[in-house]
């Protein structure tokens, strides 16, 4: 008799989630005198990114944080974002700072990210957060790897002495969560567009990571029975009928009889990137206490 996979539910996570961050920066507010404040920088018009900022504005409103957006043209120049960068870096008001990305091809996105100062950087991208995190000290720890492991512990699924992949390499997601399941004391793999044979790797993990952005990269022949498969994908594809929807990296359908686990794409780790950004401007805003 076949089974099928428990859903990861992180839409449900993030709403439970975003509700006791409410009650906490209440009563934050109540005794520093201030809420907390997050600024998002977008430069350009891609529809994604701001579909994206409006989702992260609102969820600001949701929580009681204060949001500062700031909306660039498309062709406004490095050091203008740099000198918007340094004023909210000395700005008391704001807690968090991200860029969203990605930014257009002129801008120099590693060299900005490198302006924010660590203790802001709500993205957790600084070299030194990132540097934090491979050393295991304590710093903020990039979104959506965190919402990850977040959702794994809410199942309460435990990665210690677990052969863990993880496919692609970003520096947003690929990176970080290898990291962050390393420091959970799995063991991990990271596989890569020059990775041979990436289906022998594949099979052999109990946690499977797929964070490529690739429609249907793992298939059920990929996925090794009984296992987690977390699907980090984030892709837009059109229909027949010219409706568009969003999918991850995995065939779900094919995949969902063969995992024990398995996050769907819209409401599985995409739901918990934002809140994970709430909880990283909460977090740097206590430590100024
Ligand atoms: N500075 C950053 N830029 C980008 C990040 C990031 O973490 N920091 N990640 C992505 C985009 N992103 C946040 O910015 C993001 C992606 C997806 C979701 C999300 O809620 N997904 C939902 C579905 C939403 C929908 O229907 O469109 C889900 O998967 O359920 C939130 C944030 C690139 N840029």
């Amino acid at each position: 008799m076949s089974s099928i996979a428990q859903l990861l539910d992180g839409k449900a996570l993030a709403q439970r989630m975003q509700a006791e961050l409410a009650e906490q920066v209440k009563a934050l507010q109540k005794q520093h005198g201030r809420a907390p404040g997050l600024a998002v920088l977008m430069v350009g018009d891609n529809p994604a990114s701001a579909a994206y900022v409006r989702n992260k504005e609102r969820a600001c409103q949701t929580v009681g944080i204060v949001s500062f957006g700031t909306h660039f043209p498309a062709e406004t120049t490095q050091a203008e974002l740099e000198q918007t960068i340094w004023n909210l870096n000395h700005d008391d008001r704001v807690d968090g700072i991200l860029v969203q990305l990605p930014l257009p091809d002129h801008l120099d996105s590693v060299a900005l990210l490198n302006q924010i100062h660590p203790d802001k950087d709500a993205d957790g991208l600084h070299p030194t957060n990132l540097g934090r995190l491979v050393r295991g000290e304590p710093g903020l720890r990039s979104c959506t790897p965190a919402g990850v492991m977040r959702l794994l512990a809410e199942y309460k699924i435990d990665v210690s002495g677990r052969q863990a992949v993880v496919v692609g390499r970003s520096i947003l997601v690929g990176k970080p969560i290898a990291m962050l399941l390393l420091e959970a004391d799995a063991t991990v793999t990271i596989a890569h567009s020059r990775s041979p044979d990436l289906s022998a790797l594949t099979c052999r993990a109990d946690i499977l990571i797929a964070a490529v952005g690739r429609q249907n990269l793992i298939t059920a022949e990929m996925v090794k029975p009984g296992s987690v498969v977390v699907d980090v994908g984030i892709n837009r594809v059109t229909d027949g009928t010219g409706k568009s929807r969003l999918v991850g990296d995995v065939d779900f359908s094919a995949v969902q009889p063969i995992a024990a686990y398995l996050t769907p794409v819209p409401g599985g780790v995409g739901a918990m990137t934002v809140t994970m950004l709430l909880h990283n401007t909460v977090w740097s805003y206590s430590q100024k206490f």
